[in-house]
């Protein structure tokens, strides 16, 4: 085992020093794309504006046949395009897969200068991100590159979900962490086929009637209440990343057309910690804006707290809600999120301003 002092030493002589800190860069949508489909590619230029980080995807989705299409064609789409603010990603295929060695001294070779993060599938434990992380330091010792490329996991194996505490904290170039309900699914043994989201089997009944004396059993319709068969993975991804000062997402959402229930299980994500989530099709790349951005009036609120609390400690009341040092921490989470997205988001920044104008009259 390494010691805690060689934690952030290069794993490679002339290898870039790891980061010390994962810099918060709004990741409100990951947008994915096949770089391999003309068409699609051919949107990049298009679409970086639009997004926080648009990611080549190379894995799942891409077939057999067209793995080396998809990665020549991310090739040329990177050198070809001006990113702007925006990051770059991708996601290689598997470990255990014939293309990720060439996946990865590929990218890291022709693109590393542009490509901000590595997302890697089907991680089963901190052994596969310490691969990945002397892997990536001998091809930037050789690329001669200056800055680090991050790393990002996908939670989709039950082994990954018992182990995501030491994945996360496996290598100060990790980024963050997403959970793939597909695969997780399929790992687990678990009896949906859908993409993320609920299912309507996974419910609550509420009590039958009372019978009081014995009487017999009322038939009535009892009301159910479909659950969330993601929370508990969720609520553990969230808590291995803040502990270890990394990025929690929600992964893809597979019913495109269902606008309605993507934006549920996307805003359910967020309000348990998630900072973002994927965007499989347009479509669904406003949701996402939408969802993971804190409404102007929450931050407006947050706001008047904060100003309320002078130097956060002692306890006031603001229109009947008590507040402590503990809220004023959660409205600095809100706040904090709100001027960093504001940065980026001109639009937001000015809806934030307008709330803000409206809160203090
Ligand atoms: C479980 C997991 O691993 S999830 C991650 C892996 N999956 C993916 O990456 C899937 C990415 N998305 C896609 O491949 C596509 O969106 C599909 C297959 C789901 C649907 O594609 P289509 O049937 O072409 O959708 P649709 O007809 O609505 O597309 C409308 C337009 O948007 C374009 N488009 C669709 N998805 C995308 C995208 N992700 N990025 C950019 N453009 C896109 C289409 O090319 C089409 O363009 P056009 O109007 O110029 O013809
Ligand atoms: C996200 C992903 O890869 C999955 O759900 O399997
Ligand atoms: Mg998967």
């Amino acid at each position: 085992m390494r010691s805690a002092k060689d934690f952030f030493r290069p794993l490679a002589v002339g290898a870039p020093a790891p980061p010390r800190e994962v810099p918060f860069r709004p990741s409100r949508m990951i947008h994915f794309f096949d770089p391999g489909n003309e068409k699609m590619a051919a949107k990049v230029p298009a679409l970086a504006p639009q997004v926080d980080v648009l990611l080549g995807n190379l894995e799942d989705a891409v077939a057999a046949d067209r793995k080396e299409a998809a990665r020549a064609g991310l090739v040329s789409v990177a050198r070809a395009t001006d990113f702007g603010a925006t990051q770059l990603w991708t996601r290689v295929n598997s470990l255990d897969s014939p293309w990720a060695l060439d996946d990865l001294v590929t990218l890291v070779t022709e693109i590393g200068d542009k490509l901000d993060v590595v997302m890697v599938p089907k991680v089963e434990g901190a052994h596969d991100i310490h691969y990945v992380d002397r892997l990536l330091a001998q091809l930037e010792a050789r690329a001669g590159l200056r800055r680090p490329i991050l790393v990002h996991a996908i939670l989709e194996t039950a082994a990954g979900v018992a182990a995501v505490e030491e994945i996360a904290a496996a290598s100060p170039r990790m980024q963050g962490i997403s959970l793939g309900p597909a695969d997780l699914a399929a790992s687990r043994r678990m009896k949906t086929t859908r993409v993320g989201g609920g299912h309507p089997g996974y419910l609550v009944r509420e009590d039958p009637p009372p019978t009081f004396g014995g009487g017999t059993p009322s038939d009535a319709p009892r009301v159910t209440y479909q659950q969330d068969l993601w929370h508990y993975t969720i609520a553990r991804m969230v808590d291995a990343c803040a502990a270890h000062d990394i990025l929690p997402y929600y992964g893809p959402f597979g019913d495109i057309q269902d606008v309605t229930a993507c934006e549920d299980q996307f805003r359910n994500a967020f309000l348990l910690g998630c900072v973002g989530a994927w965007s499989l099709h347009p479509v669904q790349i406003d949701i996402a804006k939408r969802v993971f951005s804190p409404a102007p009036e929450d931050v407006a609120w947050a706001r008047q707290v904060i100003e309320a609390m002078g130097d956060g400690t002692g306890a006031v009341m603001i229109d009947g809600k008590m507040q402590d040092d503990a809220t004023f921490k959660q409205c600095q989470v809100v706040v904090g999120l709100a001027d960093a997205l504001a940065e980026r988001d001109p639009q937001l920044a000015a809806s934030y301003a307008a709330a803000d104008k409206v809160a203090r009259r």
